[in-house]
């Protein structure tokens, strides 16, 4: 499975620019061999929150944009999220679209990140992104979600050998983003793919640094600050065989946990 992580520079406030820039850095992965194409966080608007009334996806667009795309050139693709507008309410929301073009998932942030006030303009979502690509289980979070292990735990145990993990994580905080991705990955024994923005909003500067860290904890790719496009194969059966050789999962103990939280 090739994959291909773009680490777009995002025009903030700029929908048009966001979607062509978009449409050409997909068709440049899919021209490279890319069976997986993983796009970062907030890439219709980045994070324009004041504008969102304006700007924000209330018709489906980019799920229709990624679902055409996915069937026209037969690849998958995890969109990463987008701003929309739905049921009254403005989220942080993930598309999925499968290479035969099947919306296969759809995600609302669940964790909203307060430093950036994601909680004075969005509404959290409440259910786990889990979906199938190639039969594989994969699941998907987003950005600040990373700092709640309980949350990717949830979908490790529900089957998911890869976390995607589309992001605006800010270069200031960009050894965090590192640690926790690897953390998440050794814990949880599946492959995590983290797909960062590039370039800076009038408020932040982003890391890049988009990564794909293999279940044992191996970072197998790692990009630098600047808009690019990184590749790599992976292979699942090493998460078989890495929760074979350390079987985490067999030996947690669900109800211990439960007596503690009640406890605390
Ligand atoms: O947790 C962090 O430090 C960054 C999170 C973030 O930027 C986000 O969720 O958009």
């Amino acid at each position: 499975m090739k994959i291909a992580c773009i680490q777009l520079d995002i025009a903030f406030g700029n929908p048009e620019t966001n979607f062509a820039r978009v449409a050409e850095k997909m068709t440049e992965a899919k021209e490279n061999g890319a069976d997986i194409i993983v796009l970062p966080e907030m890439w219709n608007t980045g994070y324009a929150l004041t504008e969102l009334e304006a700007l924000s996806d209330s018709e489906e667009r980019a799920k229709s944009f990624i679902a055409d795309f996915a069937k026209k050139n037969q690849v998958h693709v995890v969109g990463g999220s987008v701003s929309t507008h739905k049921n009254g309410a403005f989220y942080n929301t993930m598309h999925i679209a499968d290479k035969n073009g099947e919306a296969v998932g759809e995600y609302d942030k669940a964790h909203l990140f307060g430093l950036m006030d994601e909680h004075v303009y969005l509404e959290a979502g409440n259910s786990l992104n889990l979906f199938e690509l190639d039969g594989v289980t994969c699941g998907g979070v987003i950005c600040y979600d990373i700092r709640f292990p309980e949350w990717i735990r949830a979908h490790a145990l529900n089957g998911a050998k890869i976390m995607f993990v589309p992001a605006e994580w800010p270069a200031a905080r960009i050894d965090h983003w590192r640690v926790l991705l690897q953390a998440r990955a050794i814990e949880n024994q599946c492959f995590v793919v983290a797909v960062n923005r590039a370039g800076s909003d009038p408020k932040n500067e982003f890391g890049g640094n988009s990564m794909v860290i293999a279940p044992w904890g191996e970072v197998r790719m790692q990009l630098g600050m600047e808009e690019t496009i990184g590749y790599t194969e992976i292979d699942l059966t090493e998460v078989d065989e890495v929760r074979g050789r350390i079987p985490v999962f067999d030996d947690r103990r669900e109800t211990l946990y439960k007596k503690t939280e009640k406890n605390l």
